[in-house]
């Protein structure tokens, strides 16, 4: 199966149901993540390969500025150490990508109403932080793509400091590889392996014709108006 195809298919099943699979597989809570990764508001949902990046703490003393041009020049010499992994996403190698950030839970702000659409605009699935975003109501008016460990006010400035981009890392309790594929729904983040995602499809695919035709006899039965979830598999 291409990558495409793969990720087509996969598409279909909520978290869920790839869960299940996993367990079918032996592996339980292999990538599960941590339940405090959380979407920005209810009914975000998206599935992509792992683009991974890792922040570090902030070290030391931060400077203390005199003048508003001092704190401009601080601010964005600052910015250019932290956010150097943006320009490592562009709108050619963005299609099916979700960013996974790994900032050690930190509570800095780092996703915010501003990045949010500029990674829109760059074409991203998503993005998945261990660490903090800020602006939410904003962001939210955005439609952004956002799971996040924490909401904040505060700037990822003196809390935050560039790291590395495309290495292995450990986004909220789980091991991220490069490529990975990242499933997020309200549920919460399920990190499947590339290797075994295509075997995972097949045990997906019973829990969900399952419960499709279960929940259909529960609506039949109750008299309500079927939802569009019962169309998924159609999709
Ligand atoms: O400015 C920042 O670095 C984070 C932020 O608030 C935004 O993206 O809107
Ligand atoms: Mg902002």
């Amino acid at each position: 199966m291409t990558n495409e195809e793969l990720i087509k298919e996969l598409r279909k099943y909520r978290c869920a149901d790839l869960s299940d699979a996993m367990d079918a597989l032996g592996l339980v809570d292999v990538g599960t993540m941590d339940e405090r990764m959380r979407p920005l508001r209810p009914g975000i949902e998206f599935k992509g390969f792992a683009h991974t990046v890792k922040l570090y703490p902030k070290q030391g003393k931060v400077k203390e500025c005199k003048t508003v041009e001092e704190w401009k020049e601080e601010l964005s010499r600052e910015c250019n150490n932290i956010y150097s992994f943006v320009d490592t996403i562009t709108e050619e190698n963005s299609k099916d990508m979700v960013v996974v950030i790994d900032m050690d839970g930190i509570r800095g702000g780092l996703w915010g109403s501003e990045i949010a659409m500029n990674m829109m605009r760059r074409g991203i699935e998503g993005v998945v932080i261990d660490g903090g975003c800020r602006d939410s109501y904003e962001t939210n008016l955005e439609n952004a793509p956002v799971f996040c460990t924490r909401r904040t006010f505060t700037h990822s400035y003196g809390r935050v400091q560039g790291g590395t981009v495309g290495e292995v890392i450990n986004c909220a309790g789980v091991t991220v590889k490069p490529g990975d594929v990242i499933c997020a729904d309200d549920d919460g983040v399920l990190v499947i392996p590339r290797e075994v995602a295509e075997d995972v499809i097949k045990f997906a695919k019973l829990q969900l014709e399952e419960d499709i035709k279960t929940r259909s006899d529960h609506y039949k039965a109750l008299g309500f108006k079927p939802d569009e979830t019962l169309e998924r598999l159609s999709k």
